[in-house]
C-alpha cells in the first residue's frame, strides 16, 4: 500500500461529522440505549472490525450491567462495494433467551446487520436490538425504510472512513466521519 496515497486520502477528505459531533451523538445514544435495555441484563456483540471504535467509545457510557462479546461478518473487505457476506467469527456466546444488542459502525445497505440479526434470532435470542454510529441516506437498503433501533448520525451517500470505518484498511482511527473525495 502506498502510504503517500493513504495520507492524501485523509488530507483531501470532506469531514461530515467532527469528533465533537460524534461525542454528542454517543451521549444521546447511551441515554436512549440505557432507557430501552438498562434493566434487561443484555449481552452486547461488537461487529468486528468496524464496530470496535464505536463500541470502545459507547460501552463506557452505559451505566448498567451487561456482558460483551464479538462476532465478525464482512462483505466489503478492502473494497468500496459490498459483496457476499462472509462469517469470519460466529457468536461464541449462547444467546438463547437473552436480550442482545449489536453494535456496528455503519448501516449502509443493511445486508450485514440483517444477516446478523437473523442469525441471533435463529439461535433463540429473546430480543435483538441494533445500534450504529452512522446510517447512510439512500434508497438501496436491504429492506425499504430499514433502520437500526439506535442511530447516532445520518450521513450522505458517500464512501466513508473514520470512527472504525476504513479506507483500504486504513483510517479506522480517524476521530470523525470523513467522506473520500470523489466517492
Ligand atoms: O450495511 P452494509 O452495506 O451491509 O455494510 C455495513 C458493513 O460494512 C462494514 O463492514 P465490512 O464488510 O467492511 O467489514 P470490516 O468491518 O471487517 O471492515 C461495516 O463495518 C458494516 O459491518
Ligand atoms: N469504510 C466503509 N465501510 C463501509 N461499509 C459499508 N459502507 C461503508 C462505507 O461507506 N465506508
Amino acid at each position: 500500500m502506498n502510504l503517500d496515497e493513504i495520507r492524501r486520502i485523509r488530507d483531501e477528505a470532506d469531514c461530515l461529522a467532527d469528533a465533537a459531533a460524534v461525542e454528542t451523538a454517543l451521549e444521546r445514544l447511551a441515554h436512549e440505549i440505557t432507557t430501552a435495555i438498562g434493566e434487561a441484563n443484555p449481552i452486547v456483540f461488537v461487529v468486528m472490525n468496524g464496530g470496535v471504535i464505536f463500541s470502545g467509545q459507547l460501552l463506557p457510557r452505559l451505566p448498567f450491567p451487561l456482558e460483551t462479546s464479538y462476532l465478525h461478518a464482512t462483505r466489503y473487505g478492502d473494497r468500496t462495494r459490498g459483496e457476499r457476506l462472509h462469517w469470519r467469527a460466529e457468536p461464541a456466546q449462547a444467546v438463547a433467551g437473552r436480550t442482545v444488542l449489536v453494535l456496528d459502525d455503519i448501516l449502509d445497505e443493511g445486508h450485514t446487520l440483517d444477516a446478523i440479526v437473523r442469525h441471533l434470532d435463529e439461535n433463540g435470542a429473546a430480543r435483538v436490538f441494533t445500534a450504529v454510529l452512522v446510517d447512510k441516506n439512500h434508497d438501496r437498503k436491504a429492506r425499504p425504510g430499514m433502520r437500526a433501533n439506535f442511530t447516532g448520525l445520518d450521513v450522505a451517500d458517500r464512501f466513508l472512513f473514520g470512527c472504525g470505518m476504513d479506507y483500504r484498511g486504513y483510517w479506522r482511527n480517524a476521530p470523525g466521519i470523513y467522506a473520500v473525495r470523489g466517492l
